[in-house]
């Protein structure tokens, strides 16, 4: 309690001026003081910031996690072709039982640098320079780390409690209770204030939910539950109001007091109160580092380079608007500057105010300061825990259970998943039913029964890209936990593909069932049976390819082109539109027709349909009955040689093939892109570490 205050020593002002506020909101005040007297005593930050650093391990060190970051350079391309640099030069670090906050005006490069601390930076971007956990080169990826990211993935048909619950079951061992994993849910629910919004669902478009700030919460709730070693947060107050955000970054630093857990967050403006809660600060600008070390000397470094805070002014606030050059150009506002020893005062730019800051930091002891702590934790780091690749816990066979129950009921919630597309079949199949009601069993029905079979097999299946928006909505959220390494892959596959047969033997049933038999095809149950699975095994087909479209194209309306480009493709080389003997034979007839699934669905569907059935011959002159194999083999060309069991099988091993093949993209994609990005971790050409130094603006002394 004491040191939590003394932290805040600097920031009296403000907080007096806060609290005044608060005091007219008695039951927030009455809470704050509770969340105070709750709060375990603060590490000691140091006195007056970089002289005080303490030196070797930190005690926990050894269950803990540390992070230094060595002359980290990330560049992107530019318009011109050549690289930009985006974050230049930086060097810090984190230690166990220490939250650090990265600030700086909106594009400074926040969240650059904690992707490229967390391994995340997004493919177009080079990074170079030492990122080492406790003195080690390790891969922070993939389950290794927890990261709060800036945008929502959520699975929005879900209700607060739902996700969070699920999510517990999903990553917290095996070895608790259920009712322990419930009862960890809950806690962290109400920790993040969210208590009132356990029932509420989620929400997204078109059906509002929760929100925005509400949102953030449930995704941080989702990434504490497990107490991350090393947790990372983009913004996590974003969206929330002073008192909320003072509440939710209490309860995470509180994770990093208790249990040693290494915090990095992001975050725009602060409250005093926030403020205090951060052991050490990176202040960035364009994506060089003005400030780097206690949180609580940074009024100390700005006003010893003459830019004190002004009385009654939020430090935060007044970091942040010295160094915002953004809005120079409209405003062409000047910083007010103190010069200490002469007792003058002056005005300058800001672009100029940010490289003397920058300067001075760079020549500072607290800099140098830095440096060797750094130096430091590289040599006793190796001493520390490494980051086990993935932090889940749960079983296989529990990750499978809890998936395939999460998204049968996001799929029962979710009208575009299947409800809309049973809607759009059922009107589909009538509209089959009505045009070939009652086809008859003249030698003009055999083109019409043809035609028809063609159709649902063809188009009734491809359909089925309309679930595809669902479907890509489901991968951001696999994507973010399988980062987060909440479950395995195989688990997310194997949960996705049985939660979707029930509804897609639903929609392939009713359907499949109205156009049979209004049509009249071939009598018997069991000829009806074989019509149905090949329609329900073409829609599993449909949907695992448009899943291996998704994890390559994660955009749903490219994804949704280029899925329905492929499908086009394959039912015009399948062999109904061109006999397949007229099959241009490069390309459309090998291997088109044999890759394409279609092939084996028509004839699957043709043999169960005319095997066995008879039909008046058309030929002038002829009087007679012709067989439906001598139709099969003759008019449609169709390969007789094995059974329409065999066409079955065929369908349901290309089921079969591309669901493997989807997972093994997956993993391909998860192993590919860390080494990716080892193998571009160059170093920037030295060109662009030359800054533009901008001209000197005159002092305009008072
Ligand atoms: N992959 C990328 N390709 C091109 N430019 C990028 C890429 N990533 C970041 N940038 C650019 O780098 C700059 C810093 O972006 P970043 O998202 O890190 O800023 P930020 O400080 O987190 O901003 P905000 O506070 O608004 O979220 C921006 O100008 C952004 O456009």
């Amino acid at each position: 309690m004491a040191s939590l205050h003394h932290s805040m020593e600097p920031y009296v002002a403000d907080s007096q001026l806060n609290s005044n506020s608060l005091a007219t909101h008695s039951s927030l005040e009455i809470k704050i003081n509770q969340l105070e007297m709750e709060t375990t005593p603060m590490p000691n930050h140091g006195e007056a910031g970089h002289q005080v650093v303490g030196v070797g391990p930190p005690s926990n060190a050894d269950n803990g996690i540390s992070l230094t970051w060595e002359d980290l350079w990330v560049t992107v391309p530019d318009a011109k072709g050549s690289r930009r640099p985006i974050i230049q030069g930086l060097t810090g670090y984190v230690q166990p039982g220490e939250v650090l906050a990265i600030m700086g005006p909106s594009g400074c490069g926040k969240s650059t640098l904690l992707d490229a601390l967390a391994g995340r930076l997004g493919a177009n971007t080079r990074q170079s320079g030492d990122i080492l956990i406790n003195g080690r080169t390790q891969t922070l990826a993939y389950g290794t780390s927890a990261y709060v990211t800036q945008d929502e993935t959520l699975i929005t048909t879900l209700t607060v409690k739902e996700a969070v619950y699920y999510s517990a079951q999903l990553q917290l061992p095996n070895s608790m209770t259920k009712s322990e994993k419930k009862e960890r849910a809950e806690t962290t629910i109400r920790e993040m204030g969210l208590q009132d919004s356990m029932n509420t669902r989620i929400g997204g478009w078109g059906a509002k939910g929760l929100s925005g700030g509400q949102k953030r919460r449930v995704s941080i709730c989702i990434e504490i539950l497990t107490r991350p070693k090393l947790l990372f947060l983009d913004e996590p107050t974003s969206g929330l109001d002073s008192a909320a955000s003072y509440y939710v970054m209490s309860r995470i630093a509180k994770l990093e007091q208790r249990e040693g857990r290494t915090i990095i967050t992001s975050i725009h403006q602060p409250s005093s109160e926030v403020f205090g809660l951060f052991t050490n600060l990176c202040l960035l600008s364009s994506g060089r580092v003005v400030y780097f070390g206690r949180a609580n000397a940074t009024n100390e470094f700005f006003a010893s380079n003459g830019f004190p805070c002004p009385t009654l002014q939020n430090p935060s606030d007044h970091f942040l608007r010295t160094i915002n050059k953004d809005f120079d150009e409209v405003t062409h506002q000047l910083v007010e500057v103190q010069d200490i020893e002469q007792g003058l005062k002056g005005k300058r730019a800001t672009e100029e105010v940010i490289e003397i800051l920058v300067t001075s930091f760079k020549s500072s002891d607290g800099y140098q300061e830095v440096k060797r702590q750094v130096s430091e934790i590289c040599k006793w780091g190796g001493t520390g825990s490494s980051l086990e690749k993935s932090r889940s816990h749960a079983s296989f066979f529990t990750q499978c259970l809890v998936l395939t129950k999460r998204s049968s009921v996001n799929m029962s919630r979710d009208l575009g998943y299947y409800w809309l597309r049973l809607a759009i079949y059922v009107t589909l199949s009538l509209g089959v039913g009505t045009i070939f009601y009652d086809i008859g069993s003249g030698n003009s029905s055999i083109q019409a029964r043809g035609a028809m079979l063609m159709f649902i097999a063809s188009f009734l299946t491809f359909m089925t890209i309309g679930g595809f928006p669902s479907f890509v909505e489901d991968m951001k959220v696999f994507e973010r936990e399988r980062l987060n390494g909440h479950y395995g892959t195989t688990a997310f596959v194997v949960a996705n593909t049985l939660s979707a047969v029930p509804y897609l033997l639903l929609i392939s049933l009713i359907p499949g069932a109205l156009a049979y038999y209004l049509s009249g095809l071939h009598p018997g149950f069991e000829h009806f049976l074989y019509f149905d699975s090949v329609l329900f095994t073409c829609m599993v087909l449909v949907e695992s390819l448009m899943m291996i479209v998704a994890s390559i194209v994660p955009n749903f309306l490219m994804g949704i082109i280029i899925g329905a480009g492929i499908q086009a493709v394959m039912a015009l080389g399948a062999g109904f539109f061109r006999l397949p003997n007229d099959l241009p034979k490069p390309f459309w007839k090998y291997p088109l027709q044999y890759i394409a699934f279609h092939k084996y669905a028509y004839q699957g569907m043709y043999k169960n349909e005319f095997q066995g059935l008879t039909f008046p011959s058309n030929q002038i002159g002829q009087r007679g009955m012709i067989t439906g194999e001598y139709i099969l083999k003759n008019e449609f060309q169709v390969e007789m040689g094995y059974s329409k069991w065999v066409d079955l099988g065929i369908l349901l091993g290309m089921v079969v093939l591309y669901r493997v093949l989807f997972l093994a993209i997956i993993k391909i994609v998860e192993n590919v892109k860390p080494a990716i990005s080892k193998f571009k971790s160059v170093k920037p050409k030295q060109k662009i570490q030359v800054m533009e130094t901008p001209t000197a603006t005159p002092i305009h002394m008072n």
